[in-house]
Formats: C-alpha cells, structure tokens, sequence
C-alpha cells in the first residue's frame, strides 16, 4: 500500500481522499518547517503532499529514496528542487486553477484596502482617536490598474477590476492580442503600463525575467501617487526601492502579501503608514484551500495508483483512461530502450524513437521518456520516465521522435535506433493481443520473441552446427535453454539468435560461447 506524507497545513479533506482511495496518510501540518525531521522521514514515504511551507530541497530529496510524487496543494511551486526531483524521477504536480479565484480576490482587497487606507483608519479608529481628516482616499472608478502578467490570476483580477469600472492595462509578453481582446483589456509594453498605471498589481511567477522587474528605474517610470500590489511572489519587486519611493512620497502605498524572505518576521517594508501587509494568505479561503487539497489528493492519488498524470510540471499529462492503454507500450518502449541500452559500448549520439500504426496516436512523450529510460539505466543505473528526457539532453544525445499512421504488417510498432560513434543499431517491437511486448525486428532481421529475464542475444554466420554446439555448450554447463529465436538476413549471411536461458550465463560459459567458431557476438541481457 502507498504511503503518503502531508506536511504541510493542507485542508483534512485530503486525508479522506487519501484514504479511501487506498493510501496510507500520515497528517503532520507542522513538519515541513522542521527540515531535519523531514529529511529523517520522507524515505518512508511515496507520496508528499505540500503547501508552501515545506521546502523540498536537495537534501530532502537525497534521502527520498521511495518518493514518486510530491503534490503541491496550490500553484507555485518555487519551493521544490525540480531539477533535483525530476533527476531523481519524482513527479511534481500542482494544483494550477484550484486557488486562482480566491487570489485574485485578495489582489482586490488590498487595492481597495489601499485606496482607503482601511487598516490605518482601523487601527486608529479603535484607538479611539476617530480621525476623520486624516484619511482622505481616492476613488478606483475610472481609475488605470496596470496587470503585469496576465494568466490565470491576472486576467480574474482583470474582470473584476472592469466590473468596479476601472481601465485595465496589461503587460504580458505571452499574452495574445485575441486573448487581451476577450478580457476586454488593453495590451501594452511595461514602459507605457508604468507611466499610465494608477495601481500596479503583479501577477508572474519569479523567474531570471521578473525579479525585480519593479526596481527604482521602474518606480522612476511610475506616475507620482501610484498605488502597487504584490499577491505573487515575493522578488518581484525590489523592497529597498519600493520603501525609499514610499519615503519620498512618489509611490502613495503598497500592499504586499510575499516577500522576498518568508516567514517575513521583519522586512523593510513594514512600519510604513502607508504600507498594508499580509502574511502570504493570497490562497486562504476555506474554498480555495479545500480545493487544491481535494484536487491534489486525487492528482496523486491517481498517480499512485493507477499511473495517471495530471498538472505534472515536469512530466506529460497521462489520462486515467490512456494509463492503461498506454502501460503495455510503455513496458514496449522501455524494454527496446533497454534492449538497445544493453548493447550499446560506446558514447551515444543520436536515438530515434519511431512511432507506427495505432501507437502513433497515442502519447508518444511518454513512451519516448520510457524508451529513454529503458536506453540509459544499462549504464547508469537509476534513471526513471522523469528523470531520463533530461539526462539524455545533459549528455548532450539528440532524441528524434517520428511518428507514422501505418506500421505495416503490424497494428502498432516502435523502433529504437541509436546512433554511437561506430554504429547504427535498430531494434522494433509490438504489443500483441495478449498485452505482451515482442521483438520483431532487430537491425532488419525479423524475429519474433517475448522478452525475458535472463536472454543471450548472438549475432553469428548462418552456418550448418551453430544451434548444436551453442545448445551443447550450455548443457554441459548445466544450463537450460526456455526458448530459442532465430533470425537471418539471407540463408548463409548475418544471422541473430535472442535464446532465454533458466538463470544466468556464467562468465567462464560466455566465453566458450563467444569461442564457438560461428559466433561473431554473445551478450547476456535482462529485462
Ligand atoms: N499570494 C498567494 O498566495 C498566491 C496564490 C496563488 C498564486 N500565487 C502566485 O501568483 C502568480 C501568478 O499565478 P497564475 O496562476 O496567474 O500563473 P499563470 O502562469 O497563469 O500566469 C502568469 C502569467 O505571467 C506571465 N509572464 C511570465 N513572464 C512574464 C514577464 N516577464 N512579464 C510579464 N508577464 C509574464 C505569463 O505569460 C502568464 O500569463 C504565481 O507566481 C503564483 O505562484 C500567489
Ligand atoms: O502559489 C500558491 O499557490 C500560493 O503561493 C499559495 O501558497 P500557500 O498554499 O502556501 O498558501
């Protein structure tokens, strides 16, 4: 039974999930902020289920030795090594819509928060000092809001910000004009938003690109008197600046619910009148958080068991109907992959996976990450579906994927090819009625074998003697042949034996093989 860690304050309505779907869950909301004990315990674990607080680092992810899926109960996920999970071959999913709403609606809040000074005139208020003339506000009606990055969140802080009558500006650089059309807003470049902007509200993940993308050339752009939310990431907007305009009077507040270091115990930014801040609770509504813990359970859940893949950030999404459709061909594609992997010596350059027939509409991105894997754990060891497409890119191979509608004689075939600095070597096979995966071809040969444990795969000379004494070798040695597969080119050209063997083929048994005067070459292989 899979074993899931949630540790983080997830909604409990995931443990439900969880649990009626057949996984053992260990509720602990409080130990992603103890990183020791964390790293003591996710071994155990299959599953880690997680809001922002627990920072999957590589060195958790180093003892996370049965780890499959980390599930992130919201969208960023900024605090997960994804190099270093998908190297390891962990999934990471979130939950990208689930919390969107909800913040977006805390982006309004605090631009009307904002507006009129509302927590400054609270606390003043029930200071008893009943100020009445100290907090003047302004209107947003009419007033410019200027989105920068207009995804999921900007473009619902958009349409509520045209329903309370305000003009929408938007930078985003991959934001259609159809799209800005639609949302009824108006495309611009950064410059122009900055100059126009009565309030800035920010919406893009942190990336090289958007840190700091608010500086004190930026805020210098700005209208005197604008107004700046940030309900995205912390680092998007350089604090020291932001503070020294808010001294000078140039920017008339800011509302800020990140932080470029969080927990914020202390930042520059706090102890400004003019200054609203929250502690990162842009998701934290009761529908929000039920939610993404509702969507993230499922999410893993189905992973866990079943192998589907939704809102994986570092895998393509498989459906829960494609998952089984698919699983023959990926154990197809893995033992190709592994075929190719176990024979090959030397540096590859170059693998093609090519698709034929019914398989080719399928999820190929899969099935390549698959033959992928199945190629490179011959020589390096632990290497998954996650981790192979981007260790294959590091090892600088080029993988070319061809797909076909027909495959010949068969309904479906797959063809590995790789290229290493001395030779070309092709293998195909197919999956038949049964579910099994076959060989059918290698290097042109057809052939027909399932794979099995332990194999000894031959190329010789098709010549008169050469199954006798190959069978002889093996029974003296007291080793029994399961099945025997032959192939050739022509009749006493190139031929290839794949022969399954009960055990496996001791050393000192390989080499009387490889002596036999026949024999070209004789390689153990597993799957
Ligand atoms: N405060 C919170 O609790 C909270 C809650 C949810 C999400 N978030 C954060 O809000 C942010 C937005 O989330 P989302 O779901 O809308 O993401 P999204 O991916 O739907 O939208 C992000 C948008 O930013 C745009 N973008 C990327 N680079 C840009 C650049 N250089 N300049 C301008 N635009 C750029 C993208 O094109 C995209 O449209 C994320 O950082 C997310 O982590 C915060
Ligand atoms: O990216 C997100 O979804 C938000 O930052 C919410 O984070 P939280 O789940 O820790 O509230």
């Amino acid at each position: 039974m899979p074993k899931v860690l949630i540790s983080d304050a997830l909604s409990p309505a995931a443990v439900q999930i969880f649990k009626d779907r057949g996984i053992e869950v260990d509720f602990q909301p409080a130990l992603g902020k103890d990183k020791e004990k964390l790293a003591e315990l996710i071994g155990n674990y299959d599953g880690l289920a997680i809001r922002s607080a627990t920072k999957v680092s590589p060195k958790i992810l180093e003892k996370a030795n049965n780890l499959k899926v980390i599930g992130r109960a919201g969208i960023g996920v900024d605090n997960v090594d994804i190099p270093a999970a998908t190297a390891k071959g962990i999934i990471v999913m979130n939950t990208p819509f689930g919390n969107s709403i909800t913040t977006a609606e805390h982006a309004i809040s605090l631009m009307l928060a904002l507006a009129r000074q509302i927590p400054e005139a609270d606390r003043s208020t029930q200071a008893g000092k009943w100020e009445k003339n100290k907090f003047m506000g302004v209107e947003i009606t009419g007033k410019t809001l200027g989105v920068i990055g207009c995804g999921n969140i900007g473009s619902i802080v958009a349409d509520r910000a045209l329903g309370l009558k305000m003009k929408v500006i938007a930078f985003d650089p991959f934001l259609s004009p159809e799209r800005a059309l639609d949302l009824g807003v108006e495309k611009v470049e950064l410059d122009d938003l900055l100059k126009r902007a009565d309030f800035i509200t920010l919406h893009t993940p942190l990336t090289e690109k958007t840190k700091n993308i608010i500086d004190a050339t930026a805020i210098n752009k700005t209208k005197k008197g604008v107004r700046i939310i940030n309900c995205a990431r912390g680092g998007l907007v350089d604090e020291q600046a932001l503070r020294a305009a808010l001294d000078s009077g140039h920017v008339a507040g800011a509302a800020f619910d990140v932080f470029v270091t969080e927990p914020a115990t202390e930042n520059v930014l706090f102890g400004h009148p003019n200054v609203i801040c929250t502690p990162h609770l842009g998701a934290s509504t009761t529908e929000a958080q039920e939610n993404v813990a509702l969507q993230v359970a499922e999410q893993m859940s189905d992973y866990l068991m079943t192998g589907a893949i939704t809102n994986a950030v570092n895998f393509p999404s498989i459906t829960a109907e494609e998952a089984p459709k698919l699983r023959p061909f990926v154990e197809l594609a893995e033992k190709l992959g592994s075929f190719a992997g176990q024979l090959t010596e030397t540096g590859i350059s170059k693998v093609q996976i090519a698709y034929e027939g019914t398989v080719a509409q399928m999820n190929t991105r899969a099935l390549t990450s698959a033959a992928l894997a199945g190629l490179l754990r011959p020589m390096l060891g632990d290497v998954n579906v996650v981790s192979a497409p981007v260790i294959s890119k590091e090892r600088g191979m080029v993988v070319e994927e061809v797909t076909r509608e027909v495959a010949g004689d068969y309904d479906s075939l797959i063809t590995v090819t790789v290229e290493t600095e001395k030779q070309k070597r092709w293998v195909s096979g197919t999956v038949f009625a049964d579910g099994r995966p076959r060989i059918v071809n290698i290097k042109g040969i057809r052939m027909d074998a399932e794979f099995a444990p332990s194999m000894v795969y031959i190329t010789n000379l098709d010549k008169p003697g050469f199954i006798g004494t190959f069978s002889g070798t093996l029974g003296e040695a007291n080793i029994n042949i399961a099945t025997f597969h032959v192939g050739r080119e022509a009749p006493g050209g190139n031929a290839i034996a794949l022969i399954e063997i009960d055990g496996d083929l001791p050393e000192q048994v390989l080499a009387k093989v490889r002596a036999l005067p026949q024999v070209q070459q004789a390689k153990p292989l597993h799957f």
